[in-house]
């Protein structure tokens, strides 16, 4: 189970993300010139692998790094044993600038934000159609931390053979989130897992999604057991051949594109303090250019915006401005949040 609160795996330093979607710079220091580049696939109270070259590298943070976390997704510089042998350990002496960071607030008591994941290129947002219910709030609130973090969504609507899709379609329609449907017929048939996968080739997925949604089925369903193997995340499957998330781990898809899936755990809430409506305006371009007239430091959802009138002047869809709206007041938490 997921712990809540303080999290020595979530990096709590605040990065602005960097929409170009550039890759990292690398900029050893000389003390590390013969340092190795490789990337964070699981963190687990302090101890990281992460992959160099072909190798699964077992590491930890060097001191030097202080304060500041390496999470999955990190583009990282490891010095030491690179071998990947039994029992060695190697040290992570720089972390490269991040493209993207998916953060979250862990809960009223916890007032500072979490990275969860680094560099991921896209958000897939996982919801069951029915069982568990879907909880458009927090599809809202994972919306919101995608924009925020400069992550492209994705929306994974599961169990249409329980339910149908049309409701929650119909309320995300004037955002124009791309999505993907899926029956459990088709996880039996593969025909889901290779619809979801033409959304990934090539990119980075971190995956979210509320317990029970389907989720892990989906996963698995996306990389076959011996892809996960490869990254030594065959121990994440327990005595009864169930697979238990309880750190992000990433996953190598297996296509001549790459591409990353990131697999985080069950979700029960997302808390959004850190958001800054301006990040988050970024993703409505339509709307953007509305924003000149408004007081400083708006967030586009008070009496004083002057989006309304530039809305109501024609100069945009209305129910484009509604979603937003809808999307900006999430931020403030409620009951279930
Ligand atoms: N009816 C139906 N059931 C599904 C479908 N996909 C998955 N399930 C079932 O839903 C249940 C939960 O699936 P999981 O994949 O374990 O869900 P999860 O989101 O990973 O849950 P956690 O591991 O708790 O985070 C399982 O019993 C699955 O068999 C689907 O498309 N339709
Ligand atoms: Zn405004």
């Amino acid at each position: 189970m997921r712990r809540y609160g303080k999290n020595p795996d979530e990096d709590d330093v605040r990065v602005r993300p960097n929409r170009k979607g550039n890759r990292p710079r690398t900029n050893i220091r000389p003390k590390h010139e013969d340092a190795s580049e490789g990337m964070v696939l699981t963190v687990d109270r302090g101890r990281l692998t992460c992959l160099v070259e072909d190798r699964v590298v077992h590491a930890m943070k060097a001191r030097e790094l202080g304060r500041k976390a390496a999470v999955v997704g990190d583009r990282v510089s490891l010095v030491g044993d690179l071998s990947g042998a039994k029992d060695t350990l190697a040290r992570i002496v720089r972390i490269s600038q991040r493209t993207s960071v998916l953060r979250r607030t862990a809960d009223d008591d916890d007032p500072f934000e979490r990275v969860v994941v680094a560099n991921a290129d896209q958000l897939a947002i996982v919801t069951a159609l029915a069982d568990p219910e879907p909880r458009p709030r927090l599809i809202d609130r994972c919306l919101v931390a995608a924009y925020d973090g400069g992550l492209e969504p994705l929306l994974v609507l599961t169990k249409s053979d329980l339910a149908s899709p049309d409701g929650l379609l119909e309320m995300y329609g004037a955002l124009g989130v791309p999505f993907v449907v899926t029956t459990r017929e088709e996880f039996v048939d593969g025909a889901a897992a290779d619809r979801v996968h033409e959304h990934l080739s090539g990119r980075t997925t971190a995956f979210v999604g509320h317990s029970g949604v389907g989720k892990t089925t989906l996963v698995n369903a996306l990389v076959p057991e011996d892809r996960r193997r490869l990254t030594g995340h065959v121990n994440a499957v327990t005595g009864r051949g169930r697979h238990t998330t309880t750190s992000a781990l990433a996953i190598p898809l297996a296509d001549e594109q790459g591409g990353w899936v990131i697999d985080t755990p069950g979700l029960r809430s997302f808390g959004l303090n850190h958001v800054d409506p301006s990040r988050v305006i970024l993703a409505f371009p339509d709307l953007e250019p509305g924003t000149v007239n408004c007081p400083r430091a708006c967030s586009h959802d008070e009496p004083e915006c002057a989006l309304d009138e530039w809305v109501a002047e024609g100069h945009a869809d209305p129910a484009r401005l509604y979603s937003l709206r809808r999307l900006l007041a999430t931020r403030e938490r409620r009951e279930g949040d």
